[in-house]
């Protein structure tokens, strides 16, 4: 079976977080030989970016450029080699949170991003799972969570517009999009997601 690039993506609270375990351990159960990466993050550089992303105020066309300079690294020492060592690479967020995050929330423009993309010589993922749920209880689960960063602070406009470019994306390429409903119980989740993957592998 060939490598596979898989990402997780979904507006903050979503639980992208929980559903990455459970995928982590189907991979072991199917001794698939993966990686489990993040962006912002993934190599000693990309965490360090992450640092400041998360926490330190910048302009829009900053914080862009960074998640993409985060990118090029992460693509040139993570996820490349890895693919190349046919190992599977799941990343919990790649480029589509660019596009939800700083196109749909801030709004730079789409032609800046394509760009940048096209600049670090982006890859598209296999398959993309986005973790969709409503506002209200996106909110209600990182309301009992820890210290929020500088995007869980942001205004519920701001996720809605986030939310809302992901939907626009998943419709543009559905392909490699699966919208999941992520505001049922964990265990209906899991029970879609068996299925899911199981097909994938078909
Ligand atoms: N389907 C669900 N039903 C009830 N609670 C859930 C569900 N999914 C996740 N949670 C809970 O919601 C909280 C947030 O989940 P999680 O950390 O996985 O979200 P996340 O999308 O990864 O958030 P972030 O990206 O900000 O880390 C956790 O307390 C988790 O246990
Ligand atoms: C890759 C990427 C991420 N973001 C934002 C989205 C989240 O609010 C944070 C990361 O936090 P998480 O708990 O790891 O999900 O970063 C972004 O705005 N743009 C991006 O390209």
């Amino acid at each position: 079976m060939p490598a596979r690039f898989i990402t997780l993506e979904g507006i903050d609270g979503a639980g992208k977080s929980t559903h990455l375990t459970w995928l982590t351990q189907w991979l072991a159960r199917h001794a698939i030989d993966h990686i489990i990466t993040r962006e912002p993050g993934g190599t000693p550089l990309g965490e360090q970016l992450r640092a400041l992303l998360l926490h330190e105020p910048m302009h829009l066309e900053t914080e862009a450029l960074l998640m993409f300079a985060g990118r090029r690294e992460h693509l040139h020492q993570v996820i490349q080699p890895a693919l190349a060592a046919g190992r599977w690479v799941v990343s919990d967020r790649f480029t589509d949170a660019s596009f939800a995050y700083q196109g749909g929330g801030r709004g730079l423009s789409e032609a800046k991003l394509r760009e940048l993309e096209h600049w670090i010589g982006g890859i598209q993922p296999d398959l993309t799972l986005l973790f969709d749920v409503p506002l209200a209880v996106s909110q209600a689960r990182m309301a009992s969570s820890r210290q929020l960063d500088r995007f869980e602070q942001e205004q519920s406009d701001f996720h809605a517009r986030v939310r809302q470019a992901y939907l626009d994306r998943a419709h543009a390429y559905p392909q490699r999009f699966r919208i999941i409903d992520a505001s049922r119980p964990i265990a209906d989740i899991h029970a879609e997601l068996t299925h899911l993957m199981e097909t994938f592998i078909a």
